[in-house]
């Protein structure tokens, strides 16, 4: 990877957009690089898809700027229209026009019929492996081929940013993986910059080189997939990603103790209630031997005991729930592969606590 930090394809600076009185966008700002994929992550009606109107020009904004190359594309005194912004559309239902074959539908944005533009939709149409299905209408293909098809419309007139709405929600699950990884590879090769709007979070940490996520109209945390997962800013993005147990406490003497031993929470004064938030699989499961558990490590801390409750097996792991003694409390654990021990067994459970996240207590059981 080259060490010059890349110019922004797209720069969006304090966006703002205000309905009924309710900003549902507020002080967004990111900017996105040439091949970057970046996934605009969050629950339903955060203001993902108002931020991707925005930035496409079917929508203005109350207050911001948007650059596509240093140039404002939107701001105070510029508005550049939507068919000027060298934008790519790609939206969930695909949208191909029904009375255009493939071949047409991938022309569609391109100008002139020529040579030129018959070798891109060429070039294109061998990209998604649809060259044999040139010539067929867009009702003759499955869901996963008609998504190729847009793909590959969008990318024709080769957009300098690329707008994708939940481009893989209306496919089959089983498919969505697959033709997530071929739909990365073509974004890569073609080198674009690309907005993705989400609410999965596994399609975000398939697709994106960077996060946002956003909650209520705001850009809580923003990095790596594996920084989201493995610094959440706050419970709610801790939860976002999986499952997750929550132990809580109240500082003492910047320790807060909980049945798994004293964990050290420094800045936090006495009194102030914690979360501490680990993830399923960062619990550790013994035996019960005669009462007894495992002991004591640096690591994991002291051991507590709980009674299964529930086990499942869920594909690839199992999901285990105990009922806490000391508390009478509920953790999940998750375990790789097959582990279904009986309701009422009693074992032991430590916990990593590398993986834990400290928290201000939110007010949530
Ligand atoms: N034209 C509009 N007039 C009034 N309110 C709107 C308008 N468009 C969006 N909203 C509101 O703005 C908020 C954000 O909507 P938006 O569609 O951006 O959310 P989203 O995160 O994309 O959600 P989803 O994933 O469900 O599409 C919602 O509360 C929605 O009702």
């Amino acid at each position: 990877m080259s060490s010059t930090p890349l110019s922004p394809r797209l720069e969006v600076q304090n966006l703002r957009r205000v309905f009924d009185g309710q900003a549902v966008v507020e002080d967004v700002s990111f900017s996105i690089p040439a091949g970057q994929v970046t996934c605009l992550l969050g629950p339903s009606g955060c203001g993902k898809s108002t931020t991707l109107r925005l930035i496409a020009g079917v929508d203005r904004p109350d207050a911001g700027r948007i650059c596509v190359d240093g140039m404002p594309i939107c701001d105070e005194t510029s508005y550049v229209p939507p068919e000027r912004r060298a934008i790519g559309l790609m939206f969930q239902d695909f949208a191909l026009f029904p009375h255009l074959s493939v071949a047409e539908n991938v022309a569609f944005g391109l100008k002139g019929g020529g040579a030129n533009t018959r070798a891109r939709v060429g070039e294109l149409l061998e990209k998604v492996h649809l060259s044999r299905h040139a010539q067929s209408y867009p009702h003759a293909l499955s869901g996963g081929e008609q998504q190729r098809v847009a793909l590959a419309r969008a990318l024709a007139p080769r957009p300098r940013i690329l707008l994708m709405d939940e481009p893989f929600s209306g496919l089959d699950e089983r498919l969505r993986d697959g033709i997530r990884d071929e739909t990365l590879g073509l974004l890569k090769d073609e080198g674009t910059a690309v907005l993705l709007v989400t609410h999965e979070p596994h399609e975000a940490m398939r697709m994106a080189d960077e996060i946002l996520l956003m909650r209520a109209g705001r850009i809580v945390q923003r990095g790596a997939p594996y920084n989201l997962y493995n610094a959440p800013v706050d419970r709610a993005a801790a939860a976002f990603f999986s499952d997750i147990n929550v132990l809580k406490g109240r500082v003492r003497g910047a320790l807060t103790p909980t049945p798994f031993g004293d964990f050290l929470t420094p800045g936090h004064p006495d009194g102030t209630e914690i979360d501490i938030v680990i993830r399923p699989q960062h619990l550790k499961i013994d035996f019960d031997r005669a009462g007894r558990g495992p002991n004591p490590t640096a690591q994991d801390g002291t051991p507590a005991r709980g009674i299964v409750e529930r086990a499942r097996f869920l594909g690839r792991e199992s999901l285990v729930e105990f009922r806490m003694e000391v508390d009478g409390s509920v953790l999940r654990a998750s375990v790789p592969n097959v582990f279904l021990p009986k309701p009422g067994t009693p074992m032991w459970l430590m916990i990593r606590r590398d993986r834990c996240f400290v928290f201000p207590a939110t007010g949530r059981a």
